[in-house]
């Protein structure tokens, strides 16, 4: 685990001395857009046309940020039109690795050994953290974006002219909803389980504990009242949610000590979490071998024997009560 300092890998873990034992989580650099024109996006440079087979998308199939990425180019259609590279689960000195040995696809373009050498391949410089997901541009050969929440709203629109599919995650008469609901969402429970987990001081921890179940909470009583969370549209806020939901109570209960309640404890939430991943597609998309290895044997700070759980055995397929 590490990050990029001038081009050079360096193995340091997130450094919470600095914030009294908080996790703060770094934000994405590389912010470019494709656009059906190939026109300037809301950050970054022009020149990243939507095209067939043009992009290429790094994934961990453990990550819940990269499985968005996933699950939008699953229900959008972009399959043949956007090809994948998945890392090894195991995160460990080199940061993301493509072994194939190890549960990787390897790089499809490069085969570079270490994710950290697609970043350098973009800018030789670079400083920063080696995240994934990344979407590439075999055309430009750069990057594109490594900012999740922007890579789902490029699948969830500037394609639609070459697929013809119009299913619409952001429709633009409920942004205004969507944005406040990802807000909660994202800082107490999407981020939250991160938060609570790599907190190193008691405080810290606790402070992030009760964000995140009160934002459960808020978020088990809007879906008591209704479908989804932004009245009857499934919308990219739910797919948002989706991701860390499908991971608590196999990673985020135990490996981050998020263990007030479990998904499955919520009435509305578990049936709601079973309908989404009954959603054509979207169980594909879920590799909870990856999941598990990845936290329980990547963060040996948490879990430094490196043993992975066995349980819990839950069935997301059998018939949700919901609709
Ligand atoms: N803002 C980014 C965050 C992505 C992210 O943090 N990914 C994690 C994996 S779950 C990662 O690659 N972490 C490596 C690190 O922080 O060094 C996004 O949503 O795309």
């Amino acid at each position: 685990m590490g990050l990029l300092v001038k081009g050079n890998w360096q193995d340091k873990w997130y450094d919470t001395d600095k914030s009294d034992g908080e996790f703060k989580r770094e934000s994405a650099q590389l912010r470019n857009w494709v656009t059906e024109d190939g026109s300037a996006g809301a950050t970054g440079e022009a020149g990243f046309k939507a095209e067939k087979g043009r992009y290429h998308l790094y994934v961990s199939l453990a990550c819940p940020w990269a499985h968005r990425t996933l699950i939008f180019r699953k229900l959008k259609g972009l399959e043949d039109y956007i090809d994948v590279s998945v890392v090894s689960p195991d995160m460990l000195d080199n940061g993301w690795t493509f072994d194939k040995n190890n549960h990787s696809t390897g790089d499809a373009l490069f085969d570079k050994q270490f994710m950290h050498q697609i970043y350098t391949q973009n800018k030789a410089d670079y400083s920063g953290r080696v995240t994934i997901p990344v979407l590439w541009d075999k055309q430009q050969n750069k990057i594109v974006s490594n900012e999740s929440a922007e890579i789902i709203r490029m699948f969830n629109s500037a394609f639609n002219h070459l697929t013809g599919n119009e299913l619409d995650f952001y429709p633009a008469h409920l942004q205004p909803q969507i944005d406040e609901i990802n807000e909660l969402v994202y800082n107490n429970i999407n981020n939250g389980v991160y938060r609570t987990g790599f907190a190193t001081t008691q405080k810290a921890y606790e402070e992030a504990f009760n964000d995140l179940f009160s934002a459960l909470d808020k978020v088990e009583s809007i879906l008591l009242k209704q479908r989804y969370l932004v009245a009857d549209t499934l919308t990219e806020a739910d797919w948002r949610l989706f991701t860390t939901l499908i991971r608590f109570d196999s990673v985020y209960v135990g490996h981050f000590k998020c263990n007030l309640r479990t998904i499955e404890s919520y009435p509305a939430l578990s049936e709601y979490l079973r309908e989404l991943y009954q959603v054509d597609g979207v169980k594909e998309t879920v590799d909870f071998y990856h999941i598990k290895r990845h936290y329980y044997f990547s963060h040996t700070m948490i879990n430094p024997t490196q043993v992975v759980p066995k349980g819990p055995n839950i069935d997301f397929s059998r018939q949700h009560k919901r609709g």
